[in-house]
């Protein structure tokens, strides 16, 4: 069989029904948190349905360089075991490199000051221009001398040894919440704890939500005011076992938009209403734009339904912001997203690649620093969609080629950072519908 990851494009060949029940990878978020948790824990962590992707193996691997905890990864169990091997976390002799993992680098910026030695952690070529700048100020004033080495708050940076103590700090939250989540997640472990306040708009919440539910679900107490002020007492101990981690919500949004555009019917199970992943909220959107939904402990369904353009507010959700765009450009009328300025800092500038592959399609997409709008009505025409290195633009513009013929998505094998099996999951469709 044909491995899409190697393939230079893929045609996407239209499917005229869908009634699917659909398997998604664990989610990369919480994968990602459970694993730092692990590495700064002093017992055995087991993740079942953990994600296996690249930008969580990059993770895995960084944390086995600091020598002081065992990583193993069972891909086929989709479990991940991290066993501390009694030594002290010290830095490797060179750079650590973390491709475009852009949470697992922040996470690991504050990290790496608990550990023996200088880290200097590296990236791809877009990771060196993705903003950490507001991370390493917070640091700053927690008296952690983290630097970017070329000076332009991007990595390389270079995190001193045995720096991070504790204290009171600020983070600018307008930018990425990441920055929050990274000084959460080590909080606990130093002496003398941390007292955070976030200034500005904090981007992202519910992934500081996430954060704080993994933080609790493994023994750590964490006082907070909304999403202004978050107190962690220091000397704290992170509690090890087994953690079961819940489908990835934004890897699901690409089968739910499926349904919406074919007018069928998808199924994710294991995901539910209780579930602090913000991209859930997408399934709202498709409610309002003319889908039906349930969501139980069955796990989440949308029916696809006469779809209209509405106005959304996609701060709280911004991975999922192409996948709504595309749905988008099979709606009447005109759907307006906001609060996505981050969106240029992601693995690509997503909103400029939105509009560009759109446009491509027939459809008109207008664009601020922060906003987009596409134009519904006009039925989207097939195109050769460039991916730029970034896996939810190759996932999202898929969805569009289940409903026009002569979609070709290039570089298929990007979605390997988030979503290995994506393609597989995909072609199942078919024998499904
Ligand atoms: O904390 C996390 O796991 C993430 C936070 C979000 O980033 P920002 O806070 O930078 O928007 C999101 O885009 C990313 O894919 C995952
Ligand atoms: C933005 C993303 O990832 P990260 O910031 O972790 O690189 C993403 O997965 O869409």
């Amino acid at each position: 069989m044909t491995n899409i990851l190697e393939l230079p494009e893929t045609e996407i060949v239209p499917l005229r029904e869908l009634d699917a029940t659909v398997k998604v990878v664990g989610s990369k978020s919480y994968t990602n948190r459970f694993l730092a948790i692990a590495g700064l824990c002093h017992e055995q962590t087991v993740l079942r349905n953990a994600l296996h992707s690249q930008d969580t193996i990059l993770l895995a691997e960084a944390l086995r360089a600091f020598g002081h905890v065992d990583v193993d990864l069972d891909a086929e169990s989709a479990t991940i075991t991290v066993t501390p091997l009694g030594r002290p976390m010290r830095a490797p002799e060179t750079a650590i490199d973390m491709g475009n993992a852009g949470t697992p680098i922040r996470f690991l910026i504050t990290m790496a000051a608990l550990a023996e030695g200088r880290t200097v952690l590296t990236g791809n070529t877009r990771m060196r221009e993705r903003p950490m700048g507001h991370l390493l100020d917070a640091l700053n004033t927690l008296g952690v001398d983290a630097r970017a080495v070329h000076g332009n708050g991007s990595p390389p940076i270079e995190i001193p040894g045995s720096a991070l103590v504790g204290g009171s700090t600020r983070i600018d939250g307008t930018v990425s919440s990441q920055f929050t989540s990274s000084l959460l997640i080590s909080a606990p472990v130093t002496e003398k704890g941390v007292q955070l306040e976030v200034v500005g708009d904090l981007v992202s919440k519910p992934y500081v939500d996430m954060t704080i539910a993994a933080l609790r679900q493994t023994g750590i107490a964490v006082g907070r005011r909304e999403f202004s002020t978050f107190t962690v007492d220091g000397g704290q101990r992170y509690r090890g076992g087994e953690i079961a981690v819940e489908p990835d919500a934004s890897g699901m949004s690409y089968f739910l938009a499926a349904a919406a555009v074919l007018g069928g019917r998808v199924t994710i199970p294991g995901i539910g209403p209780g579930s602090h992943q913000g991209d859930v909220g997408l399934v709202k959107a498709f409610v309002d734009m003319g889908c039906t939904a349930t969501s139980d402990t069955d796990g989440i369904t949308v029916t696809g339904g006469p779809l209209t353009g509405i106005d959304i507010d996609m701060g709280d959700m911004p991975d999922v912001a192409p996948t709504l765009a595309v749905v988008a450009a099979f709606a009447r009328g005109r759907t307006h997203i906001t609060g996505i300025g981050n969106l240029r800092v992601k693995e690509c500038d997503r909103i400029d690649a939105v509009a560009t592959e759109l446009g491509k399609m027939g459809v008109t997409v207008d664009t601020t620093q922060d906003t987009m709008t596409v134009h519904g009505g006009t039925e989207p025409r097939g195109a050769v969609i460039d991916t730029y290195d970034d896996h939810r633009i190759a996932m999202a513009f898929a969805v569009a080629g289940l409903r026009t013929p002569g979609v070709v998505i290039r570089e298929p094998g990007c979605v390997v950072k988030s979503f290995p099996n994506f393609w597989e999951v995909f072609q199942g469709l078919r024998g499904n519908g």
